[in-house]
This record gives C-alpha cells, sequence and structure tokens, in this order.
C-alpha cells in the first residue's frame, strides 16, 4: 500500500492515509469493543488513558493514598473497595495482586487476609504488611477466610480447586462474592460446588499486574450481580487493564494474556541472548532488550491518523521501523523464514487448549 501511494505520487501524510485504509480491514464493521465496562465509543480515550498509565512507569496506577480513592490504570478516579478481601492461596499470582491493590490502594493491608500452606509464604505476606494469616484452606484455613471477607478470591492451582472448594463451600453464604483465577475451572463448576446461590465470577488476570500494568478478563457468573462486576472491574483496572468477556473466551483468554507473559519473557531474553552474540554487554543488551519491548507495546496504544478504538494496527508501526534495503527488513525475513509467527500462534493455541483440558 505504502509502494502503491508513492507510485502515485502521494505525499506522507496521503500515504499513511492509504496505509490506514488498507489496515481498518482488522476491524469489522459495526464491531463493539468493550474495555472494563466502556463501550467502543468511549474506548479510544480509554486505550489512550492506559497507554499513558503505563508510560508513566512501574507504578503508574498508584493512586494518591489519600480520601479512600486510587487512580486506575486508564487514568480514572477509582474508589477503594471497603469489603474485606480474602486469598486463599498466595503465591505467584495471589501474591502479585495482593501487592497490586496495595500499591493502587485499592485496599489495605487491614482490610486483606489469606489461607496459606507453609511458613515461607506467612513470612512473605507479613513483610507487605497482611497481619490476618491463616493456614491450610482444607484445615480450617477457608471458614476463617469466610468469617473475616466477604470477597473471596481462589488462588491455588487449579489441581488443588476440588478439595478447597469442598471445604469452603460450608461457609459460603449469600453475602460472599467468589472470584476464581483458576485455569480452566469453570463457572458451573464453581457454582456446583459451592452450592445453590453461590456469587461467582472467575477471572484471569496475568502478573504484571504486581506492577499495575496486568490485562485481564473476566465474566459473570449466574447469581453474580451487575454490582459484582463492577467490584470486580474495579479491583482488576486498578492493577491494569480489564476486559468482561463471555465464559467460552476464557481459554482463549489464558492462551493469550494469562500465559503471554512468559512468551514475552522468552522473547526478550532472545532478543538479549542475540544482542550478546552481537558484541552488546549482558546486562546493556537485556535492558534495550526489555525496553523496546515495552516501547513497541505501548506504540500499539498511541493515538495517531491510523488508529482504530485507540490502537495501532502493529503492522502498519512494523512497516515504519522497516527501511527500503535496510537492517530491519532483513531481521524480519530471518524471523517469518523461521516460522515465528506460526509458532506463537501455536502457543496460543496449545495454552488456550490446556486451558480447556485443565475443566477436567
Ligand atoms: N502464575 C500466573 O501467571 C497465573 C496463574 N493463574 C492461576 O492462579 C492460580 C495460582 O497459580 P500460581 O500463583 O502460579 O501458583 P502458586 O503455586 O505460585 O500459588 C498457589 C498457592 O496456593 C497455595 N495452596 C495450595 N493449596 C492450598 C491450600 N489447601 N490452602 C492454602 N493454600 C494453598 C500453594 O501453597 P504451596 O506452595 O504450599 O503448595 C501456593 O502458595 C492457578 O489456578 C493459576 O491457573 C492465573 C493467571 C496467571
Ligand atoms: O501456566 C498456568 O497454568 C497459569 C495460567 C495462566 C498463567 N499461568
Amino acid at each position: 500500500m505504502r509502494l502503491l501511494a508513492a507510485e502515485q505520487g502521494l505525499g506522507p501524510a496521503a500515504a499513511a492515509a492509504a496505509v490506514a485504509v488498507s489496515r481498518q480491514a482488522w476491524l469489522l464493521p459495526g464491531r463493539q469493543l468493550q474495555w472494563a465496562g466502556l463501550t467502543s465509543s468511549a474506548s479510544r480515550s480509554a486505550a489512550a488513558a492506559a497507554a499513558a498509565a503505563s508510560q508513566s512507569g512501574s507504578t503508574g496506577g498508584g493512586g494518591s493514598g489519600s480520601g479512600g480513592s486510587s487512580s486506575s490504570s486508564s487514568g480514572a478516579k477509582l474508589k477503594a473497595v471497603p469489603e474485606r478481601i480474602g486469598f486463599i492461596g498466595a503465591g505467584q499470582m495471589g501474591e502479585a495482586l495482593i501487592r497490586g491493590f496495595l500499591k493502587a490502594r485499592v485496599s489495605s493491608p487491614g482490610k486483606i487476609c489469606c489461607s496459606v500452606r507453609d511458613f515461607d509464604r506467612q513470612d512473605a505476606l507479613e513483610r507487605i504488611g497482611i497481619g490476618s494469616i491463616f493456614g491450610d484452606a482444607t484445615e480450617g484455613g477457608s471458614e476463617e477466610v469466610a468469617r473475616f471477607a466477604r470477597i473471596i478470591f481462589l488462588c491455588t492451582k487449579p489441581q488443588a480447586m476440588p478439595e478447597v472448594l469442598e471445604a469452603l463451600a460450608p461457609h459460603i453464604t449469600p453475602d460472599h462474592l467468589v472470584v476464581s483465577i483458576a485455569a480452566g475451572i469453570t463457572l458451573v463448576t464453581l457454582e456446583e460446588a459451592l452450592g445453590e446461590g453461590a456469587r461467582v465470577v472467575r477471572v484471569m488476570p496475568n502478573t504484571p499486574s504486581l506492577v499495575q500494568s496486568g490485562a485481564s478478563a473476566f465474566c459473570l457468573g449466574r447469581h453474580a450481580t451487575q454490582q459484582d462486576g463492577e467490584l470486580v472491574e474495579t479491583l482488576l483496572s486498578s492493577v491494569g487493564f480489564c476486559i468482561q468477556v463471555q465464559e467460552k473466551q476464557m481459554d482463549a483468554v489464558t492462551g493469550l494474556s494469562g500465559s503471554g507473559p512468559a512468551f514475552v519473557y522468552l522473547m526478550i531474553e532472545a532478543l538479549a541472548d542475540g544482542g550478546v552474540a552481537a558484541g552488546l554487554p549482558r546486562d546493556t543488551a537485556l535492558a534495550l532488550a526489555a525496553k523496546t519491548v515495552a516501547g513497541a507495546a505501548q506504540m500499539v496504544f498511541s493515538d495517531d491518523e491510523t488508529s482504530v478504538l485507540g490502537m495501532v494496527h502493529p503492522g502498519v508501526l512494523k512497516d515504519r521501523v522497516a527501511s527500503p534495503a535496510g537492517t530491519t527488513i532483513e531481521g524480519l525475513a530471518e524471523l517469518e523464514s523461521s516460522g515465528v509467527r506460526g509458532a506463537f500462534i501455536r502457543a496460543v493455541k496449545r495454552a488456550a487448549a490446556r486451558s480447556k483440558e485443565l475443566a477436567g
């Protein structure tokens, strides 16, 4: 398209517009995109705000800390959530959420409790100020969490969920909202295990929530109210981007944004290896690789003449980097001949399929 514009003697602006037209095919006509409950009419500013927040650094979503409000990563003022929050399991993802909520000041250490199994976990949580730490969820911990909190996050491995749900079920009342982050575990499984009328939300967060740059999706169970959805959205928005999806999309979300950080880390590591191979010291190579990935991701959310719903198509951005007969196109050709694009697609599909398998 760019070549065509040049052949027609168009200037850079007209050429950019021509590229925009070609790239807009990626958005289906009339498509409604929902970002954290916002409809497409508002999503451009939400996406731009998300990018602005992430540009402000790792604490970009952090709140003012006064007056009981904080800022979401979309820049909107969030009210601190008054309800007490319990975590059953607080490992990699549970602790990332706890730290993220605290950093965003959407909750406070006195309003959070955890059920954990080992002393290391207990120490780590005490160091961030959590005072109410209970033992194994299958040995009384769930009862104590249910007594302490009205919102209960289930953050154990999917394989541990049957016994955790069995232990928790007798203590769940209509006042509780149960939020599961377990890959693959369906709303029906959660609702059946927790008993008739249980208010359940299924969430797929990711670990960058720790630094207010998470990407989460959620779906509501049969008995969860709109207010429950708004509450979960408030919490997840405080630690990054959040979007409501249909449950049938949750395995795909898991394969993409749940597992995705690991795929990107592998890419950063490989880029840094390339830098070392080309002669850079390891630390310089790693810093350049990670900053390049972060900056490239932010560019997708930049608002230019080609953007649609606040996003620029990555193909447009890629084309702007690659000069004719330059360095980038040589590297891109190498990636394409190595099948990297297909490898990423297959990685997401395989991870999504594994999420489906975990449903049992
Ligand atoms: N890691 C990630 O990036 C993401 C994970 N998830 C989901 O989050 C969940 C947790 O994953 P992750 O944080 O990685 O796993 P971790 O193993 O790091 O954390 C799970 C924690 O749960 C604890 N636990 C297990 N059984 C009990 C019990 N009966 N009572 C109290 N605590 C218990 C474990 O303790 P112990 O160590 O003693 O076994 C562990 O600390 C999974 O369901 C996963 O699918 C979702 C999105 C992203
Ligand atoms: O690897 C896993 O199973 C979890 C779910 C998504 C990310 N980590």
